[in-house]
């Protein structure tokens, strides 16, 4: 039989890799005669493209770049094998992990280093890029990048900004000219994983959401929003486009809503980017079964959920999916309803942290457990 397993993370318990590695180990203990595909999925946050690279969906290439204070460094991007797609992460130039504690103030940070590495990618060839974002310590709205690529913006007097622009300098953009970006970007596809949905601004927007936890004051957090709102208006007068409530615009501190305002990007669901990137539709064409799982299941907000992305992609081809999955929420029947084929629970008897605790293992097992099951009933 031929197995196909693509699970998401599950959190604080286990990596998709690490996940995906377990289940292939179940699969072939139910029977020894497996072809196992892995393609597990990644959301766009940090460690999006170590993932990718992990699961040999792309091989690493270093490039120069800057820190979210601007301070050079050295970090990856990730070139396919054909040459024809970039995997640039957010967070390997812009990622809080990169700051130090007393350095966190999204006022004070930008993106620049993200367009830097777009740049870098563009330099390959690529006809198309996939950005990850999330994990950033910004809350620039992307505005930092878009100007690395050639975007200018201006002053209530009309002056072009020259410095690098920050998250504290939203307020003070009238006006934006972005006639000169870079034209290697035009026929370059970009696409861009969030790693969450939230709008732009206003109580769930990016600054009120995630600026605290990158240092900003409550007063910071204000100003940002405002910020935000500012440059929102500016790019519905001046592009007519509208990303305010567009899910994902407010991923990265905006980032998603400028890499669609800027640079043409569609938002799209990490697993969907991810799926693609792994052949998932090749694989499961002649498959048998799809193997997929997260740490908790429930009937909420199934639309992008990962677990969702991959059932429904199975099902397109008549693969049945079945999730193996910590533990269970609200209404797991209602993923079964939309088009989940099952759902097998690791290890019901043990209590949260101890099946956290062994999550690989009993991974193994339960993915041995739905296969014997599944060449029974054949
Ligand atoms: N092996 C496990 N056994 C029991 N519960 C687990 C296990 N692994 C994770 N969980 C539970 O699942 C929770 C995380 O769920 P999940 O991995 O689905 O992430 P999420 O953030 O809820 O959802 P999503 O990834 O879809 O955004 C953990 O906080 C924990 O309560
Ligand atoms: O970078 C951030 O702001 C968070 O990870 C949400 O995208």
């Amino acid at each position: 039989m031929k197995v196909v397993v693509a699970p998401d993370s599950y959190k604080d318990a286990c990596a998709a890799v690490a996940a995906a590695e377990a289940m292939a180990a179940g699969v072939r203990a139910a029977d020894a005669g497996a072809a196992v595909v892995l393609c597990p999925i990644a959301d766009g946050g940090e460690g999006f493209l170590a993932s990718l690279v992990r699961a040999g969906y792309v091989e690493a290439r270093s490039v120069a770049t800057v820190d979210a204070r601007m301070r050079e460094r050295s970090a990856e991007i990730g070139v396919s094998g054909d040459g024809q797609t970039a995997v640039v992460e957010l967070a390997q130039a812009a990622g809080l992990e990169h700051l130090a504690r007393e350095e966190r103030d999204p006022l004070c940070t930008s993106t620049r280093g993200v367009g830097l590495m777009i740049r870098a990618a563009l330099e390959q060839g690529v006809t198309e890029v996939v950005l990850g974002i999330g994990g950033s310590a910004t809350n620039d709205l992307g505005c930092g990048c878009a100007q690395a690529l050639g975007v200018r913006f201006f002053d209530p007097d009309g002056r072009v900004i020259e410095d690098v622009i920050r998250g504290g300098d939203l307020k003070q953009i009238a006006g934006l000219d972005v006639s000169g970006l870079d034209e290697r970007l035009r026929g370059v596809r970009i696409r861009v994983a969030c790693d969450v949905t939230n709008p732009l601004y206003g109580p769930e927007g990016a600054a009120a959401v995630f600026g605290p936890q990158k240092g900003a004051s409550p007063a910071a957090v204000a100003e940002l929003d405002e910020g935000l709102r500012n440059v929102a208006g500016v790019i519905e007068r001046e592009l007519g486009r509208s990303i305010a409530s567009l899910p994902g615009s407010g991923a990265a501190g905006g980032m998603g809503g400028g890499a669609v305002a800027f640079l043409g990007a569609e938002l799209v669901s990490g697993a969907d980017l991810v799926l693609d990137l792994a052949g998932f539709d090749d694989a499961v064409a002649d498959a048998d079964l799809v193997l997929t799982g997260e740490g908790k299941l429930d009937g909420q907000s199934l639309g992008g959920k990962a677990v969702m992305v991959v059932a429904r992609r199975a099902r397109a081809q008549r693969v049945p999916t079945v999730a193996l999955v910590g533990c269970v929420g609200d209404r797991p029947e209602a993923a079964v309803d939309a088009g989940l084929g099952g759902y097998e629970i690791l290890a019901p008897g043990l209590s949260a942290s101890e099946s956290m605790a062994r999550t690989a293992e009993l991974l193994v097992d339960a993915a041995a457990r739905v296969v014997s099951r599944f060449l029974k009933q054949r």
